[in-house]
């Protein structure tokens, strides 16, 4: 008797995109992603929702996700509500003590618990902490810099140092950390604002991620913003620091993130577009490889990094 001739599946191309992923999968299996979810690509529903599935397919395909998120415009609609002004100075909220409880407020009791909620829709995953808690983040007063001169720019910090202990032992019990972008002070006991890119890079540094990805509401790095959208597709170290002088707005805190990133041990740093639907996946597991690349100049220019 002769076998019946195998069933054509119309299922295969599925398979087909399974089986494409799985090189990738192979390459990132355990290894620390940072991903800075920002205010302006956290404005819609949907995308929130795609956000969230990410990250949960992240962690379950083995690598292990840590999300950094800002607020900026979150922040600045409480402010808003509550009669208050929001004023930038070289990219930063000037942020005086009444504003800073208005930030910590909105940041680690309304978006961080909007995202944690997003996430552990998918199972008991997500555990949020902000830059305060177990000495995660310590900060010092941060000044603006415009056109040289040093301005006092009120309750803004850099951050000194990351004791990351506590993220270390949430991705060891397989939970995935939601990270609101304030530090205390060592010196003098203050809470501080950070800006939430730089945050993203200080943590991906000190845990030696393997990626740091900052989504933004961009498709990248433009070459030559606002004359023209064409996007740097990939960048090393010192290309970068020769642009940096040449970057505008909110741009810039996400490069200088991306540089200090790659200078202190991450393997890539990508800026990549908020906007997309499931961008994250299509970034980690295809190599379509969207948005903008920075890698260390030791990569050089070609090749996947
Ligand atoms: N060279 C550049 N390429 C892309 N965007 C730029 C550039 N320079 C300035 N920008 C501006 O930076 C913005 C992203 O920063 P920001 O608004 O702080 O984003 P987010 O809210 O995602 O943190 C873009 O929407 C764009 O207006
Ligand atoms: C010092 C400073 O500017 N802090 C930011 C923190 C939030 C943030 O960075 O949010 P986005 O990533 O959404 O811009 C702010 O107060 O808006």
């Amino acid at each position: 008797m002769t076998n019946a001739p195998a069933r054509k599946h119309t299922a295969l191309p599925k398979a087909r995109i399974l089986i494409e992923a799985l090189p990738w999968l192979t390459r990132h299996h355990g290894k620390t992603v940072v991903i800075k979810f920002g205010g302006n690509a956290m404005v819609d529903d949907a995308l929130k929702a795609a956000f969230a599935q990410d990250v949960v397919f992240l962690r379950h395909a083995g690598l292990r996700p840590v999300v950094v998120h800002g607020g900026g415009p979150q922040i600045s609609a409480q402010l808003d509500r509550l009669g208050l002004t929001s004023e930038f100075r070289a990219g930063l909220r000037v942020t005086t003590p009444e504003t800073m409880d208005v930030v910590r407020m909105v940041l680690a009791g309304q978006v961080q618990r909007e995202l944690v909620g997003l996430l552990n829709r998918h199972g008991p995953l997500a555990v949020g902490m902000t830059g305060e808690d177990a000495h995660l983040m310590s900060a010092v007063k941060r000044f603006a810099d415009i056109d040289g001169e040093r301005v006092d720019i009120g309750r803004v910090g850099d951050i000194t140092h990351v004791d990351t202990g506590a993220v270390r032992a949430l991705l060891d019990d397989g939970r995935v950390p939601v990270i609101s972008s304030i530090a205390r002070s060592a010196d003098d006991d203050h809470v501080y604002n950070i800006n939430a890119d730089t945050a993203a890079a200080a943590l991906a540094a000190a845990l030696g991620a393997e990626t740091l990805m900052v989504l933004t509401d961009v498709e990248g790095l433009y070459a030559d913003w606002p004359a023209s959208d064409e996007v740097i597709s990939r960048l090393t170290e010192s290309e970068l620091e020769k642009l940096l002088p040449e970057l505008a707005s909110g741009m810039v805190p996400k490069m200088e993130g991306c540089l200090f990133a790659v200078r202190n041990g991450v393997r890539t740093a990508r800026v990549i577009d908020g906007r997309v639907q499931h961008s994250i996946l299509l970034e980690i597991f295809t190599d379509e490889g969207i948005g903008t690349m920075v890698v260390p100049d030791a990569a050089g220019k070609g090749g996947a990094a």
